[in-house]
């Protein structure tokens, strides 16, 4: 008769002298993730893990339940014994604030369940067809205005610009949708469709926006993890960003990087509306970089096929109708400035509103966060028209959004109401503002890192 073993139960002090040996930089210590009380070992699976390293990196050694449970498919499910090491033990009493944040996580997981239950998961079809085809009008309006009037009227030029930076920041939104698997059940049909309104229409790929997408909803706001809060050296969102910046430069800084931490980031205010402008073509060059250099995020070559020819198709389409459907350089530049900077403005616009001026939390401080209120404490919902949740693409439900990223974007106002009421009962602060009002609170934020900025150059020089 085989014997069968018990599992091996890890105590909490075992589990944290292992994480201090990740700390500390150990090549030979072992990478534990912990998934409702199991402890699974990934050192072989990070490199390895279909969704990509960096995402999964940021849970080493933390407990990754709810996070594991919003991002996965039953495939994952079947995975994770590969990985089992064994229990761990229960923690041990936790104090008052720690106490109410997990009574508010465990009722965030029964709302989760009984919302699944009623089918507040399943998107209606209707709703995302006709989201892609009126998208798609926008790109035929445009195009065909370019092409039927470009060559004679400069005003048709500006226009038609306009009208393809706000296809481009529509594909956006609906790639975002497709990208959580808001849509279809068959992960494999989002993913299509994020390489048509992703790669191809709007020239982002998909494996970027998943590594650096998933990794900002994993560690929303946590410095040093968060992907969409690491602008320096072009902007500091916040005084760890600073003190980061200014603590290290060296000794004797290269010219360029004294005159940035002088004479360009304490002015950060003043120049952030027109860097907006270029945030666009940024993020299409970062993607054509990433697919080319580091290829699919799931190592399927298949995939990485179509997100480069995909994105090589967007580039030439795009490039033919600048050159032949213009009749100078000049209106060249300007169709391709202006489209560029439509969507820089109303896609960085929308980004900065989720989610900065929002407290950033320290990596220390997260450990000790529970998943579900650290989504709730770093976003900002904003109140909206119907014409205003269209321009913000359902994100202005950013809190919603982050609790449940899966949740199809049309459900995400019906949700807002039982989210705020948990949010009172619990004590957690929730935000919700204006569109005005939350892009105050933007520039407000900048302009108190900017003074930060001055102090510490100061010091430093
Ligand atoms: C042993 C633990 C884990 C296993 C076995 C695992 C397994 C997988 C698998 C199989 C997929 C592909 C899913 C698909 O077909 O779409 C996936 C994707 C993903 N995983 Fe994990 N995972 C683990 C831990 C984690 C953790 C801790 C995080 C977050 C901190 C994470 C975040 C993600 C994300 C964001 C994706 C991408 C989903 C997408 O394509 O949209 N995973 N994982």
């Amino acid at each position: 008769m085989m014997e069968s073993r018990e599992p091996q139960t890890f105590t909490r002090k075992e589990f944290e002298k292992m994480n201090q040996m990740v700390k500390d930089g150990d090549k030979e210590a072992k990478k534990f993730i912990v998934i409702d009380n199991k402890l699974y070992d990934v050192t072989d699976f990070v490199e390895d893990h279909p969704g990509g390293q960096d995402v999964l990196l940021t849970h080493v050694g933390k407990d990754a339940s709810d996070v594991f449970h919003a991002m996965h498919p039953d495939s994952a499910y079947e995975m994770l014994g590969n990985y089992y090491a064994g229990d761990l033990e229960p923690e041990l009493a936790k104090d008052d604030n720690v106490a109410n944040s997990a009574k508010f996580a465990a009722e965030i997981r029964d709302l989760r369940d009984k919302l699944k239950k009623e089918g507040y998961f399943h998107s209606s079809k209707l709703f995302y067809a006709y989201k892609v085809l009126s998208t798609l009008a926008l790109c035929a309006t445009g195009l065909g205005l370019l092409y039927a009037y470009g060559r004679t009227s400069t005003l048709a030029v500006v226009v038609s610009a306009f009208i393809i930076g706000i296809f481009w920041q529509q594909c956006g939104w609906l790639a975002h949708d497709f990208g959580h698997h808001q849509c279809f059940d068959d992960r494999k049909w989002n993913d299509v469709l994020v390489i048509f309104l992703g790669n191809f229409c709007q020239g982002f790929s998909l494996s970027w926006w998943k590594n650096k997408h998933n990794t900002h909803h994993a560690s929303t706001n946590v410095h040093g993890q968060d992907p969409d809060i690491d602008t320096a050296p072009i902007l500091l969102w916040d005084e760890y960003a600073s003190a980061a910046y200014y603590g290290a430069l060296d000794d004797e800084p290269t010219m360029v990087s004294r005159f940035i931490a002088e004479n360009v980031l304490p002015y950060q205010t003043r120049y952030y509306f027109f860097v907006l402008a270029f945030a666009r073509f940024s993020w299409a060059l970062q993607s054509f970089m990433y697919s080319f250099n580091q290829g699919a995020i799931n190592k399927s070559a298949a995939l990485n096929m179509y997100e480069r020819i995909s994105l090589v198709l967007h580039w030439s389409i795009f490039g033919y109708a600048t050159i032949a459907w213009n009749s100078s350089i000049y209106n060249m530049i300007l169709f391709f400035m202006i489209s560029q900077a439509t969507t820089g403005y109303t896609l960085a616009l929308v980004f900065a509103l989720n989610h900065n001026g929002m407290p950033v939390i320290s990596e220390e401080k997260a450990e000790k966060m529970e998943f579900f209120e650290i989504q709730v404490v770093t976003g900002r919902d904003v109140t909206l028209s119907p014409l205003g949740d269209w321009f913000m693409g359902g994100l202005n439900y950013q809190i919603e959004h982050h609790v449940f990223p899966n949740m199809p974007r049309h459900n995400l106002p019906k949700v807002k109401p039982m989210v705020k009421a948990l949010c009172k009962k619990y004590d957690i602060y929730y935000h919700d503002t204006g569109f005005i009002k939350g892009s105050l609170e933007v520039l407000q934020t900048l302009d108190v890192a900017s003074k930060l900025s001055l102090q510490l150059s100061k010091k430093a020089f």
